[in-house]
């Protein structure tokens, strides 16, 4: 996690096309008196959860599934954690190891009760082979052995995913530096911390260790906020839906700035009444603004890990 913190914050001092307004962040937190908002998990009421080892595997298969929703403007998050949830549900081995290295993109349109071809969904199949073979080549099948081997941790955790799960390798090459993102293996750790309220499956000694996850919708709520500020040739793109390229500096400086900013947020928190905010705390009060606004302009990257 430091990796992530320290890559993040070079590329928010070299950056180009987005700038943290450092002002705009004290007035957000001096507006809120340090307070963020409280928002509970699981708030829509929409995830899978029996106190158990399951959950851990539903978490899993669907933060591996956990991103770019956008090319189809009907499609969002939650039809993925409902529909997950009903399959479950309906049959509890539908996310067994094996059972996951079988399924064909019909097959998971028709578990997601989705009427047509999902957003790249070679690349959802893939992943689902893949989290189905090497949870069973090296967890005995089952991601709740994944979590117990992380020792409490968030850090090692997140590590022990990049480590055997290709598919959440999330990073970039940035003028010339490797950058390092995580977000669909941290928003794991927070989907268990949360779902399970910091206990059993969800107890990490280091939560605060995770930054917030960068994926299309904190960026805007950012940007909303005046936190962020886009150079006007990047106003145009994202503002008129123009596809940005994944790996350009433009699309990595919109992540990593939103996790930079969210860090010094904390700082200044911190700082200025002494108390101690997670960065999953602030995602999560950011996400749930975000998606409640549908108008609100987001960068359109394809991509498999956000
Ligand atoms: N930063 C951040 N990004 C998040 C989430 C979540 C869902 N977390 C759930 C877990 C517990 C809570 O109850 C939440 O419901 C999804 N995403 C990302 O948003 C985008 C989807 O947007 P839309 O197309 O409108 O559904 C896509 O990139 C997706 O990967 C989050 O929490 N934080």
């Amino acid at each position: 996690m430091d990796e992530v913190r320290s890559t993040t914050a070079w590329v928010a001092t070299h950056s180009s096309h987005v700038k943290i307004d450092s002002l705009e962040i004290e007035k957000v937190v001096d507006s809120m008196q340090g307070n963020i908002p409280v928002v509970e998990w699981d708030f829509e009421k929409i995830h899978y959860f029996d106190n158990g080892p399951l959950t851990v595997q539903y978490m899993f298969v669907l933060d591996a599934l956990n991103f770019c929703f956008w090319p189809d403007k009907d499609l969002n998050y939650d039809h993925f954690a409902m529909g997950l949830k009903e399959a479950l549900e309906n049959d509890k081995s539908a996310l067994d190891a094996d059972r996951l290295q079988t399924y064909t993109g019909p097959e998971l349109r028709k578990m997601l009760k989705w009427p047509r071809p999902l957003p790249s969904e070679e690349e959802r199949v893939r992943l689902l082979h893949e989290v189905g073979q090497e949870l069973e080549r090296s967890f005995g099948g089952e991601a709740a052995n994944l979590v117990k081997s992380s020792g409490n941790s968030a850090a090692t955790l997140v590590k022990l995913i990049a480590r055997h799960f290709p598919g959440f390798r999330d990073h970039a090459l940035y003028k010339g530096r490797q950058i390092f993102l995580y977000k669909r293996a941290q928003i794991f750790v927070a989907d268990l911390w949360g779902a399970f309220k910091g206990n059993s499956f969800g107890n990490f000694d280091d939560v605060n260790s995770i930054t917030i996850f960068a994926d299309y919708i904190v960026p805007a709520v950012l940007r909303q906020l005046g936190v962020l500020k886009y150079s006007s040739a990047l106003c145009k793109m994202v503002d008129s839906d123009m596809e940005i390229v994944p790996g350009t500096e433009e699309e990595v400086e919109l992540r990593a700035c939103s996790i930079h900013a969210v860090e010094k947020m904390r700082e200044l928190i911190k700082k200025k009444f002494g108390k101690q905010v997670l960065s999953i705390e602030i995602d999560l009060w950011l996400w749930s603004y975000g998606v409640r606004i549908p108008t609100l302009p987001h960068h359109r990257t394809l991509s498999i890990y956000y």
